[in-house]
C-alpha cells in the first residue's frame, strides 16, 4: 500500500484517481511514499526515507527544494498547462483592474453607503476619480511565452490589442500555439519599449529573481501598467514602488500580496487567486495524481522538473529503476551486475536531464537484494527501486 500525503487541499476528483486498494491518502503520514502539494513550502520539510516522489498540483515548483530532492532520488513532478486557462482569465481581469480604478471605485461606493449618504445621488459626481483607459488598440508586452503567456497573448489579440512577447527558451510546442500576429522579439528590452501593459509569466528561480527591477522599469513607457500573477519575487518591490511614486508605473496588479504592497498607492493585491477555479484545481490534481501513480507503480516519469521523461512498456517479470548522476559508465556497471548473475535484460531505457539520469531495466528473471545492493553501490547511483509486474 502506497502512502500519499496531501500537503494542501487537493481536489477530490484528483484523489479519486488513486485506487484505494493500493493507495492510502492522508495529511498526517510521516512515512509517505508520495506527496501531493500545491503551494505549501517544503524547503524546511524533512523527507522520510520512504519518500520517492512529490507531485505539485500546479505550475510553480519554487516551494520545493529541487536540488535536495534530486540528491535524495526523489522525483518532482508538476502539471504543465493544467491551470493556464484559469490564470489567463485572471490576467484579463487584472488588465482591466490596471486600467480603470475598479478596486478604488468598489471601495468608494461602499464607503459612501457606510457614511450614510445615498449612493445613487453621488455616483455621477464621484465617478470621475476612477476613470481609466480602454485596453483596445493598446500594446501588451509578455515576458514568458509558456503555457500561460501563449494563452494570454492570443486572447489579447482577440481583444484588439497589439502583442509583443519575449521568451529566450520558447518551446516548439508553445511557439506553435502562438498566433502569428504576436510579435515574438529577441530581447525583453524590445517588449518594455512597446508595452502599455506588461505581464510576466516565467518561473521564479535565481535567474529570474527581480526581472522587473529599476533598470527594466527605466526602459518602459511612462504610465505603463504591470501585471504579475507569476511570483512576487519576479518584481522588485522597492523598484516598483519608486516607479509608481515617480509616475513611471500607473498601476501594479499582483497576485502576491505583502503588507507593504497592500498599503501602497497604485498597487492592487489579489490573494494568489490565479489557479483558484474548480476547473483548474481538478485539472491539476488529476494530472498530479496520475503522474504519482504511474511513477510509484510503473517507474514511468512524465512532467518531472528534475528528471527526464521516460515511459517504458512492461516486459519481463521485474523492473529495476535507477536514478543516478549523469556520468559515464553507469549503464555498463548496472548491466554488468545483471550479466554476472546471468540475468537477461528484456528492455532498457536511459534518459538524462542535466546532471541527473534515469535508467529503467526490465529483466526476465527476478533478482535478489544482493544484486540490488550491488547496483546501489555503483558510483553516482542515488536511488534504486525494484518493481514486479
Ligand atoms: N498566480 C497563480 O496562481 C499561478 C498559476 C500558475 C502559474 N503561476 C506562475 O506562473 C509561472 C509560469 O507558468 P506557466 O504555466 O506559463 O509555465 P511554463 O513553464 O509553461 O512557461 C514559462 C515560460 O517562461 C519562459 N522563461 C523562462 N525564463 C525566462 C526568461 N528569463 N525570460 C523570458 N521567458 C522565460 C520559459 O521558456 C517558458 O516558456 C509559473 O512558474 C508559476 O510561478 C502562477
Ligand atoms: O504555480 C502555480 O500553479 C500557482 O501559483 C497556483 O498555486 P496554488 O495551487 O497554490 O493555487
Amino acid at each position: 500500500m502506497f502512502h500519499i500525503k496531501t500537503m494542501n487541499k487537493i481536489s477530490a476528483l484528483g484523489l479519486a484517481e488513486l485506487p484505494r486498494d493500493r493507495f492510502a491518502v492522508a495529511d498526517d503520514f510521516d512515512d509517505e511514499d508520495g506527496i501531493l502539494v500545491r503551494s505549501a513550502k517544503l524547503h524546511d520539510y524533512e523527507f522520510p526515507t520512504e519518500l520517492r516522489a512529490i507531485a505539485r498540483a500546479g505550475a510553480g515548483t519554487n516551494n520545493i527544494p529541487i536540488g535536495r530532492c534530486s540528491e535524495a532520488g526523489i522525483v518532482v513532478f508538476n502539471t504543465p498547462g493544467a491551470n493556464a486557462n484559469a490564470v489567463k482569465e485572471l490576467v484579463l481581469c487584472a488588465m482591466l483592474i490596471a486600467s480603470r480604478d475598479i478596486a478604488g471605485g468598489l471601495q468608494w461606493v461602499k464607503n459612501q453607503a457606510a457614511s450614510g449618504v445615498e449612493v445613487s445621488e453621488v455616483v455621477e459626481k464621484g465617478k470621475a476619480a476612477f476613470v481609466g483607459p480602454e485596453i483596445y488598440k493598446k500594446t501588451l508586452g509578455i515576458i514568458g511565452l509558456g503555457a500561460i503567456g501563449a494563452l494570454v497573448g492570443n486572447v489579447a489579440l482577440s481583444m484588439g490589442m497589439e502583442v509583443y512577447g519575449y521568451d529566450p527558451y520558447l518551446s516548439v510546442a508553445n511557439a506553435l500555439r502562438l498566433d502569428r500576429h504576436i510579435h515574438v522579439v529577441k530581447s525583453a528590452q524590445e517588449v518594455y519599449q512597446h508595452a502599455d501593459y506588461l505581464t510576466i509569466h516565467v518561473p521564479y528561480n535565481d535567474a529570474t529573481k527581480d526581472t522587473i527591477d529599476t533598470a527594466a522599469l527605466a526602459q518602459m513607457k511612462d504610465g505603463v501598467r504591470i501585471i504579475n500573477l507569476a511570483r512576487g519575487e519576479l518584481v522588485n518591490d522597492d523598484a516598483i514602488l519608486a516607479a509608481i511614486a515617480g509616475g513611471k508605473v500607473a498601476r501594479y496588479v499582483t497576485d502576491f500580496p505583502t503588507n507593504r504592497l497592500v498599503q501602497a498607492e497604485g498597487v492592487v493585491c489579489l490573494p494568489h487567486l490565479g489557479a483558484s477555479t474548480p476547473e483548474s484545481e481538478d485539472n491539476c490534481a488529476v494530472m498530479a495524481a496520475q503522474e504519482l501513480q504511474d511513477y510509484l507503480e510503473n517507474g514511468n516519469i512524465m512532467n518531472s522538473v528534475n528528471l527526464p521523461t521516460l515511459v517504458q512498456e512492461w516486459s519481463g517479470t521485474a523492473r529495476i529503476c535507477v536514478i543516478h548522476r549523469n556520468i559515464p559508465g553507469t549503464i555498463a556497471s548496472i548491466t554488468k551486475v545483471l550479466s554476472d548473475q546471468k540475468v537477461n535484460v528484456e528492455n532498457m531505457t536511459n534518459k538524462s536531464k542535466g546532471e541527473y539520469a534515469y535508467t529503467v531495466v526490465d529483466i526476465a528473471t527476478q533478482v535478489s537484494d544482493a544484486e540490488l545492493d550491488a547496483i546501489r553501490g555503483i558510483e553516482g547511483v542515488l536511488r534504486v527501486r525494484y518493481l514486479t509486474h
